[in-house]
């Protein structure tokens, strides 16, 4: 890879690249590769940070259990005796090109206040600068459900958007993202390009591996996340680490291949129709020129790219303090504004009161909350709900009232708050600032969509 410019490169290692699925001893072969690769693009001038899942089923290897228990505390105890464990392994395999390292563990809530987010992001920075290896993973010891990001692949996706990476590889035990779980359709096919990832169509449904947390799905809310802050998200397998070279090289001299033809019908000689994929055959994708499908329903001909799934980063990445408004937060509860204060909000206005239409939730002053747009009803319906509809949420909020203060001031104008609250912090609900909109405005207001 000399000759392109410098990148910043995250690797997430699935635990089923890190150990053996039945008997939970460290794949070995598989972790020396990944050390070997991720020294070589450090030395071509490359940053990497290492996201490693793990410590569980290295803490049950080393405890000589068999299933992880159910119990938390008995998982907590577990993944402190094997990030220690795992942690050694990572630093003798990179000790030996002489390579340091470091250790950064993250729970949800220390990224949720701004300025402990501005110091992981800091420090992360820093190691890079001095030419370390992060090796990030979730402080499964301290972190309780509420405080989870609850699979590395979400954390990941967090690195990569703080270090404004360039690439967030998540590395896994099948070739790439397919139609429908390839474990159990061996008739599954490959979906390699995906422009649109809200046009993505895709069975994730199942559950991965038995030591694996997230399966394809968080795979999916990764890349989501990350290509919105302007990551080029990848899937690939992980047991050839090798590729990554391969893949970020053929990324980025992409535009000087060939371009596509507008016809899907290949021209004679030049590409070949794809095969159906099956689990475990990764071969093709080496030698031939070949047309394949893609999520967003175009064909894309790639030459000599080891089979993977990249889904292509935004045009417009949310960056900074509006992606840690969006997905370093944990609402707490929602606001309902109209499509007035909606329109108001897109022309970089503030949130009024006079466009709220309804609270949901018991949040207090400075806490992140939903803003999801109704129709507001010209009077309240027979159950006195002041609006119709599901509702769209278009965005987050920090917000200068609580959920009981909000219900009281909603729908007046400003110069009223004084009056119903005796006090007036803000002629503002929300300051323009602290609102940040999503990347598309169609997410329906369901819990499994929370990032
Ligand atoms: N549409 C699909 N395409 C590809 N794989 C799928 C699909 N649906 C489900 N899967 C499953 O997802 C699995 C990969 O996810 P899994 O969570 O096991 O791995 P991991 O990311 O390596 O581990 P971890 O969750 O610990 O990070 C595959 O082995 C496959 O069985």
């Amino acid at each position: 890879m000399k000759g392109l410019k410098p990148l910043t490169i995250v690797i997430k290692l699935g635990t089923s690249s890190i150990v053996d699925e039945k008997t939970h001893e460290p794949l070995l072969s598989i972790l020396s590769l990944i050390v070997e690769t991720a020294v070589k693009l450090h030395k071509d001038g490359h940053k990497v940070i290492i996201v490693s899942s793990g410590a569980i089923g290295v803490g049950l290897r080393r405890m000589d259990i068999e299933r992880r228990p159910k119990h938390l505390p008995r998982i907590q105890a577990l993944a402190a005796i094997g990030q220690c464990r795992l942690m050694s392994l990572w630093d003798s395999l990179f000790n030996h090109l002489r390579q340091p390292i470091a250790q950064i563990l993250l729970t949800r809530s220390d990224i949720a206040d701004r300025t402990q987010y501005l110091n992981a992001q800091n420090t992360l920075g820093e190691l890079l600068e001095m030419g370390v290896i992060p090796i990030v993973n979730e402080n499964d010891t301290l972190a309780v459900a509420e405080i989870k990001f609850g699979d590395n692949d979400t954390l990941s996706a967090i690195t990569a958007a703080m270090v404004h990476a360039d690439y967030l590889f998540l590395m896994t035990d099948v070739d790439c993202l397919y139609d429908k779980n390839p474990r159990t359709n061996p008739d599954a096919r490959a979906i390699e390009v995906v422009e649109d990832i809200y046009a993505l169509q895709a069975d994730v449904s199942s559950a991965g591996s038995s030591l694996g947390t997230g399966g394809m799905s968080t795979k999916i809310v990764a890349a989501k996340l990350a290509t919105s802050a302007g990551v080029t998200t990848v899937i690939t397998r992980s047991s050839n680490p090798g590729n990554i070279v391969s893949i970020v090289n053929y990324c980025q001299h992409q535009k000087s291949l060939i371009s596509p033809p507008q016809s899907s019908t290949p021209p004679p000689g030049q590409l070949l129709p794809s095969p159906s994929k099956t689990i475990g055959s990764p071969k093709n994708s080496l030698d031939k020129p070949r047309a394949r499908s893609t999520g967003s329903l175009s064909l894309e001909y790639i030459v000599n790219a080891p089979l993977h799934t990249r889904f292509t980063s935004s045009l417009h990445p949310i960056r900074d303090r509006y992606f840690w408004l969006l997905h370093g937060l944990t609402p707490h509860g929602t606001i309902f504004i109209d499509t007035g204060a909606h329109r108001a909000l897109a022309n970089k206005a503030g949130l009024l009161p006079v466009g709220v239409v309804d609270v949901e939730g018991a949040f207090a002053q400075q806490e992140a909350v939903r803003i999801v747009v109704v129709e507001r009803l010209p009077t309240p319906s027979s159950n006195g709900k002041p609006w119709e509809g599901n509702g769209v949420e278009v965005g987050r909020a920090l917000v200068n009232y609580s959920a009981a203060e909000i219900s009281r001031i909603k729908g007046v104008r400003s110069g009223e708050i004084q009056g119903l609250l005796g006090y007036a912090d803000s002629e503002y609900v929300a300051l323009r600032e602290n609102i940040s909109f999503f990347e598309r405005e169609s997410r329906p207001v369901t819990p499994s969509l929370e990032l």
